[in-house]
């Protein structure tokens, strides 16, 4: 698991490989995330890269990350997107990601589990257009775009799951999910350690979801930290 590997120094920003950079390339990809413990089929990796590419080509107009460096992209965005895989054993089949932004974590999210039928919710137009283009381009299938804000009436289809990354409290998410979200349906909140506050004044049981589980651990060789709280809501 993510926490037995070491921590890296807060200041060394690029220790690898003899402290030199990593050429963007797929095979760059590749060993940066296997540095940080995540391994891909060649397939999901070259996937990867060309939304890698796009992203970067389209960032300067359309404001998508304010991560420069590759090895940075790949560690914060890449790796921690992916992660998430070790404590979820099956995620359900039909998902929204809240908040999309740029695509994190729902593009990577996707491309390593391609049966999740997944719907990209983000109101930004810049954002919704670079969306579909992403889906375009990867030729990806099962996935598409809710153009809009997901308020507690926007959302008209049922959906099992719900993930959201870098968002907002999760006592403002609930409301917002509560209808979509079926019986028994499962709500994925990423978050950074200071989730610990937001879960001690967090009563989930007020809108009608239990606790989980809830999961601390730190980016592999980095000095991220992240958590991963799981609400669940309720039978009717
Ligand atoms: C801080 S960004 C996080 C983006 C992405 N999840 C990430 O981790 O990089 C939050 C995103 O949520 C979008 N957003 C704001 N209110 C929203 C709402 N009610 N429904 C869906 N998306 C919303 C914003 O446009 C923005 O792109």
């Amino acid at each position: 698991m993510p926490s037995k590997f070491s921590k890296r120094p807060v200041n060394q920003v690029f220790p690898l490989f003899n402290g030199k950079r990593t050429v963007p390339s797929v095979a760059g990809l590749k060993q940066l995330l296997e540095y940080h413990g995540v391994d891909l089929q060649k397939e999901t990796l070259e996937q990867l890269w060309a939304y890698h590419q796009l992203l970067r080509e389209h960032n300067k107009d359309q404001d998508l990350t304010r991560l420069n460096a590759f090895e940075t992209i790949v560690e914060r965005h890449y790796a921690d997107c992916t992660l998430i895989n070790a404590y979820v054993p099956e995620w359900p089949k039909r998902m929204i990601d809240v908040g999309s932004g740029a695509g994190f974590p729902g593009i990577p999210l996707k491309l390593v589990n391609p049966d999740i039928r997944l719907t990209l919710c983000e109101p930004r137009p810049n954002r919704i257009e670079f969306l579909n283009l992403v889906i375009q381009e990867l030729g990806l299938k099962g996935i598409d775009v809710f153009g809009h804000k997901v308020t507690s009436r926007s959302l008209t289809f049922p959906v099992q799951g719900v993930i959201s990354r870098a968002f907002e409290l999760i006592e403002l998410t609930l409301p917002r999910i509560q209808k979509a979200l079926v019986p028994g349906g499962r709500a994925y909140f990423m978050k950074g350690p200071a989730v610990k506050d937001e879960l001690a004044t967090l009563h989930p049981e007020d809108y009608g979801f239990k606790l989980v589980s809830k999961h601390f651990y730190r980016i592999p060789r980095s000095t991220q930290d992240r958590a991963l709280v799981i609400l669940e809501k309720e039978q009717e």
